[in-house]
Formats: structure tokens, C-alpha cells, sequence
């Protein structure tokens, strides 16, 4: 069974402290990713994005650059490049303390943008890292985008690629909230059309340049397949196949 879980970058940084992990959440995530390998559990094929948080939102803010706006300062691109780099480092240690084969996957080398911003990426490398037994670890990144220069991919886009090139079985989204909340702050179980939720959704409450859970919900509506957000007290029930959260099924 193929899973594409995405570590929000609010659930694994101190999205208000420039360049901070958020240790003992990183550390949780990846016992519970650790347990769920290594058990009966439905997880076989895994694959895991990572946000940006406090690393790649505040370098790209600082460079005017989302995944619309682009620039052509290659030191610019670099500034947001490395900072993924860093964080992903230290996702990567975690998960290898825990014997999780983990092995990464830069987008910038392997993903573009055309002129209408539509994101080509190559899967080749995840698949055959797949096939040969290791957990490949994306994350929110820059990629080359015809006319604008380097361009912000989200970890949402590639779990929304992944997801469809690789015809998974399950996606979660592991936030900081307990699911998409209504204007009550109630988790809504389900979310069949954007209007369903539109009134209660909103940005993130920080830096952010990828569109906060607004953009999170609008893209996973376009998948062919139901995805589940949750917080992370439910990473480890969604890795045993249960359904926490919000399940948003377009
Ligand atoms: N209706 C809503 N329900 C839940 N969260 C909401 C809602 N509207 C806005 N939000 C905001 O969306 C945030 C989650 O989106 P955000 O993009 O920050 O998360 P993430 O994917 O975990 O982090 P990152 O983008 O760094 O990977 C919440 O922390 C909250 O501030
Ligand atoms: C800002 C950068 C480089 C990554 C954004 O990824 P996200 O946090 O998944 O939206």
C-alpha cells in the first residue's frame, strides 16, 4: 500500500523563530513513522514531504518570491534552497536515529514549472528508491519556472503529484491544527467542494508564502483520491489506517 504523508513544517518547526525545529514534535513524527514501518501496519510503500515552516517561508518572503513571483538571483534561490537543505537534514537525522531508511529528494533538481506554472516532476528517482526499500523524503522547495527564474514549490504540490503519479492509496497531512475547522473551531469531518468550508478557511497565522490551508484544501480537492488532515497526536492512528481529521474527497 502506497502512503504520501506530508510533515507540516507548522508541526515540525517553530514557525514564528527563524530557522528553529521544533524538536520533541520532530522527534514524535518520526518514532511514529519509525513504529509504523516497522509493524503489521498498512504502511509499506511510504513517502514523506516536509514544509517549509520557520526555514524556507521566512528566506523566500525576504526575496519576494512565491510560487507565482520568481526570481532570477541565483543567491536568492540558494538562500531558500539551503534553508529546505537544513531542515531536511535534520529530518533526516531523526528518521535515521530510528532506522528509517530515509533518503532524500531536492525538487530543485528534479522538478520545473512552464509558463502557466504548471509543475513537471521526474518520479523515477522515488520509485526506484521505492522499490528498493527506502523511505524518500521530499520537501517544499525552489524550482526552475520558464519566465519567472526559480519559483516556490509547496510540499502540498508535490504531495499532490506524488499522490497522482504514483497512484497512492493513502495521503495525510499532518498540521498543527486537529483538522480544517469551521468558523466554531470544529473539526469538519469532511469536505466534498470548496464552498463547503470556504467561509472558515484562511491563510496561515504565519509567515507563509504558499497560501496557508486555503491552498492545502483547493489542491487536494483536485486529487483523484480521499486525503486526510490531522494533528499530530493522529499521526500515529493515520499511519495504522485510520481515518483522523478532516477527510477531503472532491
Ligand atoms: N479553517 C481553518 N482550519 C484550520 N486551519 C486554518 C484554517 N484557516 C486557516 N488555518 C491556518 O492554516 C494553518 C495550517 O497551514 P500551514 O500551511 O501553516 O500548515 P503546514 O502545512 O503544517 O505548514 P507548512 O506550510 O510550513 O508546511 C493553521 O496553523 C492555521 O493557522
Ligand atoms: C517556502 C518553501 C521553500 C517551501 C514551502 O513548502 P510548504 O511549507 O509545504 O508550503
Amino acid at each position: 500500500m502506497t502512503t504520501i504523508l506530508k510533515l507540516g513544517g507548522s508541526v515540525i518547526t517553530d514557525k514564528d523563530r527563524r530557522e528553529t525545529v521544533d524538536v520533541p514534535a520532530l522527534e514524535a513524527a518520526a518514532t511514529a513513522v519509525a513504529s509504523a514501518i516497522d509493524t503489521e501496519s498498512p504502511v509499506d510503500d511510504l513517502v514523506v514531504v516536509h514544509g517549509g515552516g520557520s526555514y524556507g517561508h521566512y528566506h523566500a518572503e525576504e526575496h519576494g518570491v512565491s510560487t507565482t513571483d520568481g526570481t532570477h538571483d541565483a543567491r536568492a534561490a540558494l538562500a531558500i534552497h539551503d534553508a529546505m537543505k537544513r531542515l531536511n537534514g535534520h529530518v533526516l537525522d531523526a528518521f535515521g536515529q530510528r532506522d528509517v531508511p530515509a533518503l532524500p529528494v531536492h525538487p530543485l533538481s528534479v522538478g520545473a514549472r512552464d509558463a502557466e506554472g504548471d509543475l513537471s516532476f521526474s518520479l523515477d528517482s522515488v520509485r526506484t528508491m521505492l522499490a528498493e526499500g527506502f523511505v524518500p523524503v521530499l520537501h517544499g522547495d525552489g524550482v526552475a519556472h520558464a519566465g519567472e527564474g526559480v519559483t516556490v514549490v509547496s510540499g502540498d504540490e508535490l504531495v499532490v503529484r506524488l499522490a497522482e503519479g504514483l497512484d497512492a492509496d493513502r495521503v495525510g497531512l499532518c498540521s498543527t491544527v486537529p483538522g480544517v475547522l469551521d468558523t466554531n473551531d470544529e473539526v469538519v469531518p469532511e469536505i466534498r467542494e470548496f464552498g463547503d468550508v470556504a467561509a472558515a478557511l484562511g491563510g496561515s497565522d504565519s509567515t507563509d508564502v504558499t497560501g496557508g490551508m486555503a491552498a492545502k484544501v483547493r489542491a487536494l480537492l483536485a486529487l483523484g483520491a480521499p486525503a486526510h488532515i490531522f494533528g499530530p497526536d493522529e499521526l500515529e492512528a493515520f499511519l495504522a489506517g485510520d481515518a483522523p481529521g478532516t477527510c477531503i474527497d472532491g
